[in-house]
């Protein structure tokens, strides 16, 4: 069985076929970085980290390239509203950016190109798209002629004529045709600009990605990715100015996930309707956000509820179930036992395999992993020693590693402790109080124990946590 993907150009699963033997070109679309990360970001960030981690598995050696559109009017828009600098702004997001992916365990990418790096490619780009005829510059901006390219539209499955009837479009007088779009803004006073052909401007976010796949990757890649919200118009303009330029065809691979939905709705930043992974976080281990995706189709739609987290949480505490040690009085379970497990080994490989290999099929190969649980855990319940379970063990680690799974122990978040820590501190109050030295002195060792430093002075006592 090889590996088959869904690729959204051509509506089907296609066999997975690389443009060089043994390597992936991969691109990703990253963030805009004007606000904080939302769960829709991480699902995204999680799911082609999941594919990317089991290409390696596979023994493919991925290149992987995510950006961060860093000069966009909504940054631009919200820096005004903060009066900060657009530039500070971005800055500060794209650290939080990678601070959340880290946190999530995304492994990081092998470049992070930005727009703002690259506006020397950029430019170069839009140059031989107006030699070519597919692009023309009035006033200081340059769009895409549309008409120019006789494949427009074969993403998403519009037709040009469909676009222009279906949509209510401004009239704009400069463009040719109303579904060209913008590959170079002129500057407006105050705004973030740069010195090109056309006059002081800032880049479109089409034309960004296309420079920065052809900078990096080159002019065919085999992955690219990014959320099914990016299908139309994004991606259908990446194609647009990337075969244009280059006249080959520029991605194998079109593949997109799903949104996450909160209240029925896409969980965006306009709508409002969102959790970010700070606040996810500080509630849940990154475990269970991962396990979310897991446990759904990346295509689908996934929608957020207070159940479907503790689904995750569940599931994850079953993974986890399968790690402990053996019973204290451990004498060596029967050789059938021993035999059983050996093979569930195999079998769980090979299901877990043959899972992804249907185009990520994620849930599918958790299902093969808990076949595994249920055979380790009955030979632990027959008295399997931990050198017999330890082989299954490590299977099952290898592969939750391949999905990007830690199994951590969840620790109980400090702020979970502070209320019956203060509580104590109190109780000892009241007992030094009533001269109950004793009492007291054992609840401040045992809380020393713990890791909590009792300070006592004339104003009462505070407590901190011992540091290092
Ligand atoms: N709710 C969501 N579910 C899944 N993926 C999402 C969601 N929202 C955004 N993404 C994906 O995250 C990546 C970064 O997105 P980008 O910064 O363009 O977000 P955005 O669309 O501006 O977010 P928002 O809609 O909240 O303003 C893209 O691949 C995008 O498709
Ligand atoms: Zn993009």
């Amino acid at each position: 069985m090889a590996l088959r993907i869904y690729n959204t150009l051509t509506r089907k699963k296609e066999p997975f076929e690389t443009l060089e033997p043994g390597k992936v070109r991969m691109y990703v679309c990253g963030p805009t970085v004007y606000d904080k990360a939302h769960i829709g970001h991480a699902m995204s960030a999680l799911v082609f980290d999941i594919i990317r981690r089991y290409l390696e598995y596979r023994g493919y050696e991925v290149k992987f390239v995510m950006n961060f559109t860093d000069v966009d009017d909504k940054i631009i828009r919200r820096a005004q509203e903060l009066g900060e600098d657009p530039f500070r702004l971005a800055e500060r997001y794209i650290e939080d950016y990678r601070r959340n992916l880290q946190a999530l365990n995304v492994k990081p990418a092998t470049v992070n190109p930005r727009a703002t790096q690259e506006i020397e490619q950029i430019i170069a780009m839009i140059q031989g798209l107006i030699e070519k005829g597919h692009a023309y510059a009035v006033n200081g901006d340059v769009y895409f002629r549309v008409t120019s390219d006789p494949d427009y539209g074969k993403l998403s499955g519009r037709r040009l004529e469909e676009m222009q009837a279906g949509a209510r479009i401004e009239v704009d007088e400069r463009k040719e045709h109303p579904m060209d779009f913008a590959l170079w803004k002129a500057a407006k006073p105050g705004e973030p600009a740069w010195p090109s052909p056309w006059g002081m401007g800032r880049p479109g976010w089409h034309i960004e990605c296309s420079a920065m796949n052809l900078h990096h990757l080159g002019e065919q890649i085999d992955i690219h990715g990014g959320g099914n919200d990016l299908i139309f118009p994004h991606h259908e303009n990446e194609i647009a100015q990337s075969e244009s330029l280059t006249g080959k065809p520029f991605v194998r691979y079109w593949v997109h996930n799903g949104m996450v939905q909160l209240g029925g709705e896409k969980m965006s930043k306009s709508l409002g309707n969102l959790i970010t992974i700070e606040e996810f976080l500080a509630q849940h281990p990154a475990d269970v956000l991962r396990m979310m995706v897991l446990n759904s189709n990346y295509r689908s739609p996934l929608v957020y509820t207070e159940e479907v987290v503790q689904q995750s949480e569940r599931a994850l505490e079953r993974l986890r179930s399968a790690l402990r040690p053996a019973l204290p009085d451990a004498g060596g379970a029967p050789e059938a036992t021993l035999k059983a497990l050996q093979a569930q080994i195999e079998a769980t490989r090979q299901g877990f395999i043959e899972a992804m290999d249907d185009d990520f099929n994620t849930a599918g190969a958790l299902a093969a992993l808990f076949e595994l649980v249920r055979a380790i855990n009955q030979a632990r319940s027959e008295g399997a020693t931990n050198e017999q379970l330890a082989p299954a063990q490590a299977t099952l680690r290898e592969l939750t590693g391949v999905l990007g799974l830690t199994l951590a122990e969840p620790t109980a978040a400090p702020s979970a402790a502070e209320p019956f820590i203060d509580l104590l501190v109190e109780v000892r109050t009241e007992l030094r109080k009533q001269k109950l030295w004793a009492l007291s002195d054992r609840i401040r060792d045992r809380l020393a124990e713990l890791g909590v430093i009792l300070e006592d002075s004339r104003e009462g006592t505070t407590w901190r946590w011992k540091t290092s």
